[in-house]
């Protein structure tokens, strides 16, 4: 199988994917990373750019069938040789980048890479050798030109390396990690069309909101591929559930709770599933998630991890490295930062004046921009206030929580996308990753107890780097994130209120850093 080398000599195997030159136009493309397909792998007939990428295809390939199912005659050998493929002498040498370029177009668009062998960052899709329809669909999305993280992100996935990658909020980290999926999984169909069809790819996610966004997305990119989706969140039936997985799907997006009901009750075998995605992964990896998220990891057979957020801590990191051999950091903008396009306004009110506060707000036609959310720290606190506000206000608002049913969430969701209604107050469950993109205001009315559930709270004002604005309303009740708030108000030059200033909470020592480390502070 293959074809034999055209002029019977042997080249010098490239090893590694990058030692191999960018494809030019009509060029037979590396089916991992989309560089110049110089050989053609026997055992499957794909085109590869190297030794590298030749063992990443076997290696995905050995994850996804089982072995011993193939007849010998197919076992190959990992070491097997690849026959090459020369397009005569006249190879023409495309612009390969050196090594001083590519670090130069990292800085130039704030990438940080850290680990061995990185492949370096695209500077359009079509430089990956994407599948035709998918570039398409990218088209169709409107995705004309990565962004930094999909620069980078996506040809480091596509080597099949284990990544950690941490991006401003709302700077298309989804897609980061969808096109790689949907490129493998699409590829894998095509090499083995035949087979039954169990789950290729997992992408875990905190909430259900975020998994139907991830879905819905997924299926936009994969749309008229052999590439068909799963959706496997609580509050959904969970017969649908099992029964779309048995008809063979190649993804699914689900939350950690019901997928573990269904793994329990084996209702899903998750044994060759070869890409695993972790979604906010800082919020996967924290105690209530991480046990469950681990329990999955086990059921899998070693697959390639990919873990993304806008916050990642050291500690994220050091669990994230334990579960991922050889694990590539890829960090852009500055992370564990408010997206610089939203504005800060924080606000000190006493606790008994939020509510006439924040009606004073949304009845202003200077400062109330719809549509906007509003960020409460309860589930009752959500149901009281969106009724207080429509009351008060005379706008409608709805509220969104855990405690609603799965059919209610999206109706109401529905209608704030659609515009049907202008106010949304909602707990933790709209604060992570939800593309909200007509959403310019947001309006933290209780403060969480996290700087970085602040972050991706007030991300959702911003996305792709659009400007929006967040208010925040603080007091004496909120002084356990006082000093992270004051670095993070003076890093983003926003207005630090004369109340917290002058509060002895936010003396913000230059120890702070060290200090934080080592212990909480104990007011
Ligand atoms: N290459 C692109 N070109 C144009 N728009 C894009 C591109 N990539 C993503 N987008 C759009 O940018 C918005 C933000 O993307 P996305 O939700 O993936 O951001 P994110 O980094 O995951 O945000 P968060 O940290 O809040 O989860 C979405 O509306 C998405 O459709």
């Amino acid at each position: 199988m293959g074809d034999e080398a055209s002029n019977g000599s042997e080249a010098t195997v490239k090893e590694r994917c990058w030692d191999q030159r960018e494809a030019l136009p009509g060029e037979p493309v590396c089916i991992i990373c989309g560089r110049y397909g110089e050989y053609i792998c026997d055992e499957t007939d794909d085109d590869v750019c190297s030794l590298e990428c030749k063992q990443t295809l076997l290696n995905k390939l050995s994850k996804s069938r089982k072995t011993e199912n193939l007849p010998p005659a197919v076992r190959l050998p990992v070491n097997d040789e690849c026959y090459y493929v020369r397009d005569g002498d006249d190879i023409s040498v495309t612009q390969n980048l050196t090594s001083n370029q590519i670090a130069s177009l990292r800085s130039k668009i704030e990438i940080r890479v850290k680990g061995e062998f990185v492949p370096p960052p695209i500077l359009s899709f079509s430089s990956c050798s994407l599948p035709e329809k998918l570039q398409q669909n990218l088209e169709t999305a409107g995705y004309e030109v990565p962004t930094p993280v999909q620069m980078q992100a996506i040809p480091a996935a596509l080597t099949g390396k284990n990544l950690l990658v941490s991006a401003d909020t709302g700077s298309g980290k989804t897609a980061s990690f969808l096109v790689p999926v949907v490129s493998f999984c699409t590829r894998l169909r095509h090499a083995n069309s035949s087979k039954q069809k169990k789950p290729a790819a997992m992408v875990l996610a905190p909430t259900r909101e975020l998994c139907v966004q991830v879905e819905e997305q997924a299926k936009l990119l994969g749309k008229g591929l052999p590439f068909k989706t799963a959706l496997v969140v609580g509050g959904d039936a969970m017969a649908g559930q099992i029964y779309r997985i048995q008809q063979g799907v190649e993804l699914i997006v689900g939350t950690p709770g019901r997928l573990i009901d269904l793994l329990t009750k084996h209702h899903i075998e998750l044994d060759e599933v070869s890409i695993f995605v972790l979604d906010e992964v800082d919020c996967m990896l924290q105690r209530g998630f991480r046990d469950q998220v681990m329990q999955i990891f086990q059921a899998l057979s070693q697959p390639q991890i990919l873990m993304y957020s806008a916050t990642i801590s050291p500690e994220v990191e050091k669990m994230a490295s334990s579960m991922a051999k050889d694990l590539l950091y890829v960090s852009v903008g500055k992370p564990n930062t408010p997206i610089g396009s939203v504005k800060q306004i924080v606000i000190w009110v006493e606790s008994k004046q939020k509510k006439q506060k924040l009606f004073e707000i949304l009845m202003s036609q200077q400062h109330f921009k719809p549509p906007v959310v509003v960020f409460v720290d309860s589930r009752l606190g959500a149901d009281l206030l969106s009724e207080a506000i429509t009351i008060k206000t005379g706008t409608k608002a709805l509220s969104i929580h855990g405690d609603k049913p799965m059919k209610e969430r999206r109706e109401s969701l529905k209608q704030f996308l659609m515009g049907e209604i202008s106010v949304i107050v909602a707990t933790g469950v709209l604060g992570r990753g939800i593309d909200l993109l007509k959403v310019r205001q947001v309006i933290v009315f209780d403060m969480p107890n996290s700087i970085k559930e602040y972050i991706h709270q007030i991300g959702r004002a911003s996305r792709l780097g659009e400007e929006g604005i967040a208010i925040a309303l603080i007091n004496e009740e909120n002084k356990n994130i006082f000093p992270e708030l004051v670095e993070i108000l003076k890093s983003s030059r926003a207005a630090v209120p004369r109340e917290l200033a002058n509060s002895r909470y936010s003396m913000v020592s230059k120890t702070f850093g060290k200090r934080q480390n080592k212990r909480k502070y104990d007011f």
